[in-house]
């Protein structure tokens, strides 16, 4: 051979490698994809099915639901109150591992007061998390985190489920919905109503009043307009006060204690090409069983119920408080009361586990009842209804699909999905 064969012998030998290698990478690839979309796709045909023969206790209302009511209406009723200070000295040491607040307290009503009517006496943009977002001191004492609100009530986000910014209301209906379903992980919220002008320019330091822009508008009028500083800040997206300056946000108590972040392993890609191993793998769970305590576990099979049936699809990471998980951050929920993210629930559909007390409890709010106790418990907020009613047919649509996901893991595995952790 001379060395010319040589050379065109080498060039097709690696073509033909070339070749056989990139149709064996894409075979492998049609097979995974194909897996995966078997394993989602009968899952979800599961459900379906599960859904049209759920047992008619699922469907109706449960009157177990009574006792609770009414307990969680008089704990949370509006209370007046003396002196506020003592209030927050009382919910400061409210907290217990990831538990915020006692199930029933004297105090909650009137701590709630004091979130709505304490002045606002000094104001700080809070370079925390990616949003905009203030930092509150309440009567020169409490201090407390500031959402402002971006959309309106009805506003439909379109696109991924993490899209858009934070819905402010969300964090008032998720801290109602952890008093009912006896998650009480998420930090104390409060609708209300501030002033942009007298209680956040006027109450600012400099930095913030240099994040607020003043001007005229067709009528002469100022007009305030607050972009803050934060990762997705800028000078083009505002929050801006309506003719008397008010804006809609809420406050939220800082939760006492340390907090540690770490990393979901039900985390998305945030890349529209790229999958993450839980969305593929069907069994993702299994080594996650030997990874992580079980007690961890159902802490996040927890959220994922929460989170499910609010459509908090962000979750990208969790705190724990104590070494337990508690509900932070839940304004990117009630994106599209329209789209049932089914995802949110891999935790649980892929575990098959589940928190004793948390099956218990979800089954006494059956039949309506959660939205509507949860409803009646905002109806004091300032900002309610928190939710359109488009919204609350998903939760409660949601609470089914969580029954049927329960039901279709208790054929796999009966009882001992169940655990008293
Ligand atoms: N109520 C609270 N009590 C104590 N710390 C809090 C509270 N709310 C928020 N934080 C802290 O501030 C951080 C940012 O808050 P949050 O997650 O709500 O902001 P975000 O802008 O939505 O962030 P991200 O873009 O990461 O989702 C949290 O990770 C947490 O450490
Ligand atoms: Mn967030």
């Amino acid at each position: 051979m001379n060395k010319r064969t040589i050379i065109i012998l080498g060039i097709v030998a690696s073509l033909l490698g070339l070749v056989l290698g990139a149709n064996f990478y894409f075979m492998y690839y049609l097979n995974i994809e194909e897996g995966h979309l078997a394993s989602v796709r009968a899952l979800e045909n599961m459900i379906r099915h599960k859904m049209r023969h759920l047992h008619p206790a699922y469907l109706n209302r449960n009157p177990r639901f009574f006792m609770f009511r009414n307990k969680l209406l008089k704990n949370y009723k509006m209370a007046p109150y003396e002196n506020a200070s003592v209030l927050w000295d009382i919910a400061n040491w409210w907290p217990q591992e990831n538990e915020i607040y006692p199930l029933y307290d004297s105090s909650m009503g009137s701590l709630l007061e004091t979130l709505r009517k304490e002045p606002i006496t000094r104001v700080n943009n809070l370079a925390r998390g990616t949003q905009l977002k203030l930092l509150m001191r309440l009567s020169q004492q409490q201090k407390v985190i500031f959402k402002p609100q971006w959309y309106p009530r009805d506003e439909i986000i379109e696109g991924q489920v993490y899209s858009g910014k934070d819905r402010h209301t969300a964090e008032v209906y998720a801290f109602y919905l952890g008093a009912v379903l006896d998650l009480r992980w998420t930090p104390i919220v409060v609708g209300r109503v501030v002033n942009l002008k007298t209680e956040i320019y006027a109450q600012g330091d400099q930095e913030l009043q240099s994040t607020i822009s003043i001007e005229a508008d067709e009528d002469g009028k100022d007009k305030y307009c607050l972009y803050g500083k934060c990762h997705y800040c800028n000078e083009e997206e505002t929050v801006c006060g309506d003719d008397r300056h008010n804006i809609e946000g809420v406050l939220i108590y800082i939760v006492p204690g340390t907090l540690a972040k770490r990393r979901s392993p039900w985390q998305r890609t945030y890349k529209d090409d790229r999958r993450a191993p839980w969305e593929d793998d069907m069994t993702y769970c299994k080594s996650l069983k030997n990874k992580m305590e079980t007690i961890r576990l159902l802490d996040l099979i927890d959220v994922a119920i929460f989170d499910y049936l609010i459509q908090n699809g962000d979750r990208h990471h969790y705190e724990t408080r104590e070494d337990r998980v508690v509900l932070i951050d839940n304004g990117k929920a009630f994106g599209n009361p329209n789209k049932d993210h089914l995802d949110i629930l891999a935790p649980l559909y892929q575990c098959c586990l589940l928190r004793k007390s948390t099956w218990d409890r979800l089954q006494v709010f059956s039949g309506g009842v959660l939205t509507e106790l949860v409803d009646r418990l905002s109806k004091q907020d300032a900002l309610y209804p928190l939710i359109t009613d488009k919204h609350k047919r998903g939760v409660e649509r949601r609470l089914l699909v969580v029954y049927a996901v329960v039901e279709y893991c208790m054929d796999l595995e009966g009882d001992k999905m169940f655990k008293t952790l």
